[in-house]
Order: structure tokens, then C-alpha cells, then sequence
């Protein structure tokens, strides 16, 4: 089982958002779920690569050819796939993966989320969105997806629900089994993230 994560390659400017983010980077590799996600070793992407990898996980990168450089690209990847730009970069986490992870970031991560909600806006196969909503991070974006919805924005696909966008927690492991709960894969793989339990 697969999960693409999203985060920022800044470096924030509360350290929480780092140790966040090595908590959710070991949650998944003790859990054997595999991460995708932006290959970089910068901001909470290196936090969360170092600590899967620390805890034996794997990580596969996922790099647009002009950012492969040793400054920007994580040397320690258990995988790394090369791509010709950011559009096929986010393609191939559509590809890849059975859920989505969102920690916080900036316009890149952005970018990443509003790429797979217009995909299910739009009728492809929905898969489960958890953001990890560390000191109200994501708060004022959820503020905004309402006020869309509530004024008839994001429903042209009719089957679409504002509260399926997404599953919000600032706790990573009940977010990541919450969104267990919600993958439609073989029971083996829900089963293991079933047994994430509480802060660690
Ligand atoms: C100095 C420089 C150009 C660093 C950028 N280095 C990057 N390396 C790898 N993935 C990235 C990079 N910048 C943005 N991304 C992608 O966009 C997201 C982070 O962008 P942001 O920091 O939220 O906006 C990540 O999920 C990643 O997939």
C-alpha cells in the first residue's frame, strides 16, 4: 500500500511542523506503507524521508528532472524516479498511490492537494485525503473549501461531499487511521494501519 505525501520543502518557522512530520514519516514505515512523495531532502520532506527511513521504511521520490541535484534531491531514497515537470510529477502520485497525506506546506503542496480534489471533482476514482491539521494549519483553507461549497462551486461532479474531501486531525496517528478506515484495499493493509494508536 502506497501513500503520497505532500508537504512543504521550506523550512517553517515553528520546528513543530518538522517534528510532525518525522512522526508521521516513522508512523508509516512501522506500518509498512510505502511513501511517495516529493523526493526532496529540504523542510518537512527530509524530516519525514529521514525518519521512515530511520525506522526501516521505504520512500520513492518523485523528482522533476530540473530539481534532481544533490542540493535539493534526498541521497538516501529507497527509490527515486525522474520526471520532466512538476504536471507529470503530480500525475504520477495519482498513479501510485491509495490515499493522500497533506502536511503543511506552501504553493507546491497546494498545487498537489488541488490537483487530486478536481480530479474527484471531476469523476476520477476517489481515494482518501487526510490533512494533518498541526496548530490549525489547515483551518483557514477548510474556512474557504465551505465558503466554495456553499456557494455552488464544487459541485459539478453531484456525487461530491464537502466532508468527503477530506479528513482532518492535528493527531498523526488517529488521522492515519482514520484514513485506514477509509481505503478500499485488500483488509491485510487496513488492518495494520488499524493498529496505529494515539500521540507517540
Ligand atoms: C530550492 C528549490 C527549488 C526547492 C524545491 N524543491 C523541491 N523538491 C522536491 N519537491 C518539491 C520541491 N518544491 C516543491 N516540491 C513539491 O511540492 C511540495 C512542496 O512545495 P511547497 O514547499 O509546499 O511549496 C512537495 O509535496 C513536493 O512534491
Amino acid at each position: 500500500m502506497r501513500v503520497a505525501v505532500f508537504c512543504g520543502a521550506a523550512r517553517p518557522a515553528d520546528p513543530v511542523h518538522l517534528q510532525e512530520a518525522a512522526t508521521i514519516g516513522r508512523l508509516l514505515a512501522e506500518h509498512s506503507i510505502h511513501i511517495v512523495m516529493g523526493g526532496s531532502r529540504l523542510g518537512l520532506m527530509g524530516a519525514l524521508a529521514d525518519a521512515a527511513l530511520a525506522a526501516g521504511g521505504q520512500v520513492t521520490g518523485i523528482i522533476p528532472r530540473p530539481l534532481n541535484t544533490p542540493r535539493i534531491t534526498h541521497p538516501g531514497l529507497t527509490s527515486l524516479e525522474t520526471v520532466p515537470d512538476m504536471t507529470s510529477r503530480k500525475q504520477r502520485f495519482v498513479d501510485l498511490a491509495d490515499a493522500y497525506l497533506a502536511l503543511p506546506g506552501g504553493f507546491g503542496t497546494l498545487d498537489e492537494l488541488a490537483h487530486v480534489w478536481a480530479g474527484a471533482a471531476h469523476g476520477a476514482r476517489a481515494r482518501p485525503v487526510g490533512l494533518l491539521n498541526t496548530s490549525g494549519y489547515y483551518t483557514p483553507l477548510l474556512t474557504f473549501l465551505n465558503h466554495a461549497a456553499a456557494g455552488g462551486f464544487l459541485t459539478r461532479h453531484p456525487d461530491l461531499r464537502l466532508d468527503e474531501l477530506a479528513v482532518v486531525d492535528d493527531d498523526p496517528a488517529r488521522l492515519l487511521q482514520s484514513i485506514a478506515a477509509r481505503i478500499d484495499r485488500p483488509t491485510a493493509t487496513r488492518h495494520a494501519m488499524a493498529t496505529l494508536h494515539g500521540p507517540s
